[in-house]
């Protein structure tokens, strides 16, 4: 696949069409789902704002010193906090080592717990405190307004994805309802320094959940994904639009009709002294969704707040 076939959907258009246009929409999206995993959208209505506001917060947080930032390090087993360099392998995550990635970040969680949650296992996993930073002043509120704008996208996405899937619209409305999402953002300082052999920005993995909106640094490359044919192929930025994966949970769902595609961050040698920033929204159906192939012969099941923690489990052991 060329760089310029990258499918670009144009959401708003989805969402005002009539059947026979959103049929044809849900047609493109079933076979960037089945071929690579990866799409990208535009004209999402995630307002400007909400981004603007983010970026300048995340910059301003990564570039305190490391104890301030060390101090929101989580708690054994806690999956939200800053995670500081060297502390992470993505690669781990499939079994193959390699030094650690070259990156850090601050990880948080669901905004609210639903009234009646009494399972300690997601009270103390994913709905764990995230550990807010003092500084800088705002970051908590620009953090919650693009955290709600990402679930809501999320499940536009997921009303494009039912249709992709010849379903009614609103087929996982009802286990997406209070979902157990994670947001990431991810700092991927200048490198003045070859890295080690084997060492990346962030190591091959999947996701693990229904779906991940990216959303890199604007202009700035890196990204690659292993193409049908085994071949790295770079994600080209594409302005104003998110870039959506699909994950693991996402295949289990579709019988292993769609692809949760392996992806790695390198650092493009023309861009190495500079830091890359991006953001990564893990969306993951509510705690207690029970997940069963739409499709095929497949008898693998999952709940997916269980199936979450496992996953984390074994990436972080
Ligand atoms: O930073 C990126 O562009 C990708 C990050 C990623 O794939 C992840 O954190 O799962
Ligand atoms: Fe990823």
């Amino acid at each position: 696949m060329a760089e310029t076939d990258f499918p670009l959907i144009d959401l708003g258009a989805f969402l005002a069409a009539d059947a026979p246009t959103r049929a044809r929409i849900g047609a493109e999206v079933d076979r960037a789902c089945r071929e690579t995993g990866f799409l990208a959208v535009t004209n999402h209505g995630v307002p400007d704002t909400a981004i603007r506001g983010i970026w300048t917060c995340l910059q301003a947080f990564f570039d305190q010193g490391v104890a301030e930032k060390q101090a929101l390090a989580p708690a054994p087993g806690a999956p939200y906090g800053y995670l500081g360099p060297g502390t992470e392998a993505l690669a781990k995550s499939r079994g193959e080592d390699t030094p650690p990635d070259l990156k850090e970040s601050f990880n948080g969680g669901p905004l609210t717990i639903p009234p009646g949650e009494t399972d300690p296992d997601a009270l103390a996993f994913c709905y764990a405190p995230t550990p807010w930073p003092a500084a800088p002043e705002g970051f908590r509120a620009a953090w919650e307004a693009y955290y709600s704008e990402m679930e809501q996208l999320a499940a536009r996405i997921m009303q494009v994805f039912a249709v992709a899937l010849d379903l009614p619209e609103d087929h996982f409305a009802g286990v997406i309802d209070q979902p157990i999402s994670a947001l990431r953002a991810l700092n991927y300082p200048g490198q003045d320094r070859p890295p080690q052999a084997g060492q990346l920005r962030a190591g091959a993995h999947t996701d693990y959940g229904s779906l991940t909106i990216l959303l890199p640094e604007p202009g700035s490359r890196g990204l690659e994904i292993l193409t049908p044919q085994q071949v790295w192929r770079p994600v080209p930025p594409v302005e104003g639009a998110f870039v959506i994966n699909i994950g693991d949970l996402m295949t289990l769902w579709t019988g292993g009709q769609w692809v949760s595609t392996l992806h790695r961050v390198v650092t493009p040698p023309e861009q190495a002294r500079q830091r890359r920033m991006s953001l990564a929204f893990f969306h993951q159906p509510n705690w207690h969704a029970e997940i069963r192939p739409l499709a095929g012969d497949g008898a693998e099941t999952a709940v997916s707040g269980p199936y979450l923690m496992g996953k984390f489990a074994a990436a972080n052991s």
